[in-house]
């Protein structure tokens, strides 16, 4: 039994299909982890889905911001943007099945046993482990409860308030919880977001740093895997944090990582996000003697 990690994968299953292939996934034994992102901007967002679901026993998923723009979608479809690719998924007779599964996904998985997390974006410096997993949840309650997930839903979007407050209420706490778990890229040591910047690390702007990075955060003895920012290309100098999304809606590729061993496997995407067999394994993270990460 093996347990992989994917990058966000935004609808790229020909991407995914490959990585499963080539290292002999076998849903009855192996596990998949999605970081989230698992629909939005690539070509086959429904069928992505459907696969998904086909194999949900077999998963752990946590959420990404397009994963819930589209559960917003699907309560409101005039929440749908112009460059959204969600409508399908919308308008498919399954939709529901589909929505009523993913809104049951969490925001943040620890396994204990491996001292691993998994989140889309990322974990606040200023929080410690049981801290994150205590909002994750309050996140997660509200996901998933029939009254509270349209006002949650309705009240999610926005950039304020920046930073986190023990005495925040209602969906001000939420909407700042979930800019943590799904949109964080930058912030400062005490959890102040900049939403704004979206390239790479040395697009800090003054005084803020990757959340990763901060010397005072509180998960540094927590391996964390996270997906979200496609500028990174999947590279962080940081030991025990796993960056999986390599831009396979840009131009680049989908990412798979062996959780136990950290071999990864990547398959090369267009500019479409359709794949370009056969994945190739990239040379930094990967000793020279092995093929494939089983
Ligand atoms: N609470 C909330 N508030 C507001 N909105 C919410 C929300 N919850 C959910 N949403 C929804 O979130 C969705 C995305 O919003 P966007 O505003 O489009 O978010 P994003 O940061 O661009 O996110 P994305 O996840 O696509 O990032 P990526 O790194 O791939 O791409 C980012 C950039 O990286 C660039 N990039 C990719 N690869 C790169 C590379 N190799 N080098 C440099 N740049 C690269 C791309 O050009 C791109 O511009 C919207 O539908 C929105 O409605």
């Amino acid at each position: 039994m093996a347990t992989y990690a994917v990058g966000d994968l935004q609808g790229c299953l020909e991407a995914l299909q490959c990585l499963l292939k080539q290292v002999a996934f076998d849903p009855a034994k192996d596990r998949l982890w999605l970081v989230g992102d698992l629909v939005n901007r690539g070509p086959q967002s429904l069928d992505t889905l459907r696969f998904l679901y086909s194999i949900r026993e077999s998963l752990v998923c946590v959420l990404g911001n397009h994963d819930l723009h589209l559960l917003a979608a699907g309560q409101n479809i005039e929440r749908l943007k112009k460059a959204d690719t969600l409508r399908e998924i919308i308008e498919a007779p399954d939709c529901a099945e589909l929505l009523d599964w993913l809104r049951q996904q969490k925001l943040m998985h620890y396994d204990e046993q491996r001292n691993v997390a998994l989140v889309h974006a990322g974990i606040p410096p200023q929080w410690s482990l049981r801290k994150a997993l205590k909002c994750a949840a309050e996140v997660e309650t509200a996901l998933r409860d029939d009254n509270l997930f349209p006002p949650y839903l309705d009240g999610m979007y926005g950039n304020d308030p920046a930073k986190w407050d023990n005495d925040l209420k209602g969906i001000t706490r939420l909407r700042v919880i979930t800019n943590y778990f799904t949109r964080m890229r930058f912030c400062t040591a005490e959890g102040k977001l900049d939403l704004k910047s979206k390239e790479g690390l040395d697009s800090a702007p003054p005084g803020y740093k990757p959340w990763f990075q901060h010397k005072e955060r509180k998960t540094k003895d927590v391996k964390i895997i996270f997906g979200h920012w496609a500028a990174l290309e999947g590279k962080v100098l940081e030991p025990d944090i796993s960056a999986l999304d390599t831009g396979c809606v840009w131009g680049g590729a989908l990412t798979l990582m062996n959780v136990d061993s950290g071999e990864r496997l990547s398959c090369k995407c267009d500019e479409n996000g359709h794949a370009a067999e056969p994945p190739v394994i990239p040379p930094p993270s990967v000793p020279s003697s092995a093929s494939a990460p089983r």
